[in-house]
């Protein structure tokens, strides 16, 4: 039988700058809070257990200080040095990283999605800029490890992305449709090879954080 492939997208604990509301780019964002560092021990052993059972082949991560300190508390667990891919980091923000959300979003008068086709601060993607990058980034990563267990340590934008690419998602779905991301929480996506050779993805669990019951 066709071993499955499984992708396992694990977003970052609470960072101070999603606590701030301040955009958080490589100047913005200054790492995990301690409760973001709780939330990440707890999805580690929940990730642990599972890497006895069946282990993860490769671990990535994204370049951002956030998911850096994420990654190395489930190296810590794993036993499972990361990856750093680029091409997984966030959306470039331009000028607006380090500034308030609420300054940025009511400059642009809304989300990066609400207008994707443009820049919503000087120097930064277009949310379909980013999605486009992000999307090629994944897909090169499940070529490179078909058949095997991936995980990556990311952000919310980037469950975005493997859900806008997965569910094969028309361009400008994001004017109608999002996805809710908690901190430290699992989205999994599985793609079995039945006994008629068919090959579907499944989404088995999105934004799951059971592993941080009762404490939410
Ligand atoms: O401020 C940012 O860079 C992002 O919008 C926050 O997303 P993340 O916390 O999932 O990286």
């Amino acid at each position: 039988m066709t071993p499955t492939t499984e992708l396992v997208i694990a977003r970052h604990g609470e960072a101070a700058c999603n606590v701030t509301g301040i955009v958080g780019g490589e100047h913005g964002c200054t790492g995990l809070t301690d409760r973001g560092r709780h939330q990440v021990t707890r999805l580690a052993a929940r990730l642990a257990v599972e890497h006895t059972a069946r282990p993860y082949a490769i671990f990535y991560s994204t370049p951002r200080l956030r998911v850096v300190q994420t990654a190395e508390i489930i190296r810590q667990a794993l036993q499972l040095p990361p990856d750093v891919e680029p091409e997984l980091r966030g959306p470039d923000h331009g000028d607006a990283d380090g500034q308030p959300w609420a300054d940025v979003k009511t400059a642009f008068q809304g989300p990066p999605q609400h207008a994707p086709d443009i820049p919503y601060a000087n120097g930064s993607e277009t949310w379909n800029q980013y999605l486009a990058r992000a999307t090629k980034a994944l897909q090169k990563i499940l070529a490179r490890h078909d058949g095997e267990r991936i995980l990556i340590a990311a952000h919310g934008e980037t469950i975005e992305a493997a859900n806008n690419l997965l569910l094969a998602l028309p361009q400008n779905t994001c004017l109608r449709l999002g996805f809710v991301t908690d901190h430290a929480s699992v989205t999994r996506w599985q793609r079995p090879t039945n006994r008629f050779g068919r090959t579907i993805w499944q989404l088995a669990a999105h934004n799951d954080t059971r592993h941080l019951q009762p404490e939410r």
